[in-house]
Parts: structure tokens; C-alpha cells; sequence
């Protein structure tokens, strides 16, 4: 089952600002990365997952429900993005009043059943200890693991986290990225909106990419950020029998223009080099292809490099504003 299935959700402020026309499948069991830079729509979209925001048009269902389903928000759990919780609570008073905003009743969040449950919550997001302090006292990173345990609390099939980790430290950062990927060992779906990209890299199966309100690519980050062989990608190249002076018969068979395109990554003294180049087409790719075999090398493998997030983050925002999309 899709966790999340939307087709042409729209949102916008007066006509203005939000998302448009968003269609998106999250599937079941993994963590899934919405990306975007400042003001794409991302918060708006997450917003109306949540049911804080009513969409102006389209479709989505969220654990196979309509939106805004009371049976659905059960089983999902929520991190805002900009929360507060009141300063003269503590993260077990904090998590009884989720217990009960989550439909339990009064006598339910005293049962020795539930204070377990906020006992192994709190474990689970490091606050053991601080479990009965004020959370006034409270520094941004520990009140953003007392967010993650609220949204956890109720065991949820699917969480969906606005920005978990902005304020943590590497360390903080580190243990949640652990603590995510055993929920999804459990099977639990994640959706994250995130701006850190190594936390993308690391932990999405999946992403989205959004930019002025409109949804440009999602699918499985491996095949998003595998190279097209188009304009600007790196070609590598791995070859067998090269010797010093191959670049020399390189030059000569490629001609000056194209072998200067070549850059040799690495050699060993067995003849196993690596060579990339930034070719402008397949057939320039093809060209030099055709020339190691000219200067008798072996042509072990050959294709576009994998970008890295990052370079698929800002070519996607390039080619939207109309720049290089280098
Ligand atoms: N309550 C609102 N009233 C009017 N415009 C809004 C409102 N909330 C968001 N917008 C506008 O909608 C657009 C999308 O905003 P949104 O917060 O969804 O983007 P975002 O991708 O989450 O941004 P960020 O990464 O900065 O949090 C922006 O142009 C923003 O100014």
C-alpha cells in the first residue's frame, strides 16, 4: 500500500505562495525525503498531510484514508516544524497531554500500560534522564527529541517530520539518523522534510524535489541522482594495458580538443587506470570510447557518474531558474 498518495494537491495563500497540482506516491517501509529550497511550498504540502492545512484542490489519502480521517491520524504521527511546548511542563506531562490530544482518555494516560509506553519512548529519543525537569530548561536540540518522542508515542504506522534534526548537534543528528533507521527496520514509513542533504543521502530510499510550488522529480534517490549521459554529467571510463606514454597516443587519436576533455583519476602498475571526463553528449562519450580501443586499450567500463545530492539539488534549482544547470 502507498503510505502517502497524492494526485494534483494544491494549496496557495489568496492564489498565491503554496504548492500546486502535487502528485506523489510514498510507499510503504521507507524513509522518503522531501527537498526543496526556502519557500518551494514544502511545509504547506506537509502541512496538508497533517490536516492543518485544508487543500484548495485534488486528491490524497494518507494510510489509505482521506484526509483530515480520524482513524488515519491515529496511526501517524506528526513533528512540526516550528513547535513550542510549555515551558512548565515535563516530557512525561508533555506526552500524557499528546496521549490524550490523541484520543486517549483521561484514565488511559494513568494506566502503568501507557506510563511504560513514555518511559520507552523517552528512552528511545535520549531524554531518560531528563524526564521529569522542566522543559523551559530545556536546550533546542532536547526539545526537538521531546517533538520526535510526541510523534511517536502512539506507535505510528507512518511519521512525518518538519525538519527533526535542525537543531541538533552532530551527535543529536547522528543518534536520530540511527534511531530512524530502526523504525524503518520496523517497518515503520518515514517522511522527512529536510534541508540536510547528508541526512538525505544517508537515510532516503526516496525523495521529492520541490521548487515554486510545483513537484519537478521523485522517485528512488538512486536513480534520481544516476547520471543521464546528457549535457554537463562526468563520464568514467575504467580501461586496461594503460602505460605513460597512452596519453601521449590519446592526444593523437582523439585529437587535442577531445583528449583534453580526459582527466586520469588513478593508475596502477598493472596498466588499470580510471579516467573521467565532462563530456557535452553521449556521442562525445562514444568518441573517446572509440579512441581507447584505436590505442589498443581494454575498455572495461564505461557511463555517467552518480551525482551527488548536492550537485542534483543545484542543478535542479538551475535548470528551474533558468541558469547554468551545472
Ligand atoms: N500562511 C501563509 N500565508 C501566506 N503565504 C504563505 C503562508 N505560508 C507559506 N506561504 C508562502 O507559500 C510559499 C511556500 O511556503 P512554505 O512554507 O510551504 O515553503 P517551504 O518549502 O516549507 O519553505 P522553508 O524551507 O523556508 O520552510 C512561500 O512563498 C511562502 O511565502
Amino acid at each position: 500500500m502507498m503510505m502517502i498518495d497524492t494526485a494534483d494537491l494544491t494549496k496557495t495563500y489568496n492564489g498565491r505562495g503554496g504548492c500546486r497540482g502535487i502528485t506523489l506516491q510514498v510507499p510503504e517501509g521507507c524513509i522518503f525525503g522531501l527537498l526543496g529550497p526556502n519557500g518551494a511550498g514544502k511545509s504547506t504540502f506537509v502541512k496538508m498531510l497533517a490536516g492543518l492545512h485544508r487543500p484548495d484542490s485534488g486528491r490524497a489519502a494518507v494510510l489509505g484514508l482521506p484526509l483530515g480521517r480520524p482513524d488515519a491520524r491515529r496511526k501517524l504521527g506528526y513533528l512540526p516544524e516550528l513547535f513550542r511546548f510549555q515551558d512548565w511542563l515535563t516530557p512525561v506531562e508533555v506526552l500524557r497531554l499528546h496521549g490524550r490530544l490523541g484520543g486517549l482518555r483521561s484514565q488511559e494516560t494513568r494506566s502503568p500500560a501507557f506510563r511504560g509506553r513514555v518511559r520507552d519512548t523517552l528512552e528511545l529519543v535520549g531524554l531518560s534522564e531528563a524526564a521529569n525537569r522542566r522543559v523551559g530548561g530545556f536546550s533546542k536540540g532536547m526539545q526537538q527529541r521531546l517533538g520526535l518522542a510526541a510523534a511517536l508515542l502512539l506507535d505510528p504506522e507512518l511519521i512525518i517530520l518538519d525538519e527533526p534534526a535542525s537543531a541538533l548537534d552532530p551527535i543529536g543528528r547522528y543518534e536520530i539518523r540511527s534511531l530512524l533507521k530502526r523504525l524503518r527496520s520496523k517497518g515503520m514509513t518515514v517522511f522527512l522534510n529536510t534541508h540536510l542533504l547528508e541526512d538525505v543521502e544517508e537515510l532516503c530510499d526516496e525523495a521529492a524535489f520541490l521548487y515554486g510550488g510545483e513537484l519537478l522529480a521523485s522517485g528512488p534517490l538512486h536513480k534520481l541522482l544516476s547520471g543521464t549521459g546528457d549535457s554537463g554529467d562526468n563520464w568514467r571510463f575504467r580501461l586496461g594495458g594503460w602505460l605513460p606514454e597512452t596519453r601521449a597516443e590519446l592526444n593523437a587519436e582523439a585529437g587535442d580538443a577531445l583528449s583534453s576533455l580526459l582527466r586520469l583519476v588513478e593508475a596502477d602498475e598493472s596498466g588499470n587506470a580510471l579516467l573521467s571526463a565532462r563530456v557535452a553528449d553521449r556521442e562525445q562519450a562514444g568518441y573517446l570510447c572509440a579512441a581507447f580501443i584505436r590505442c589498443g586499450l581494454t575498455l572495461y567500463e564505461s557511463g555517467p557518474e552518480p551525482n551527488s545530492l548536492e550537485d542534483w539539488f543545484l542543478r535542479m534549482a538551475g535548470s528551474r531558474q533558468g541558469g547554468d544547470p551545472q
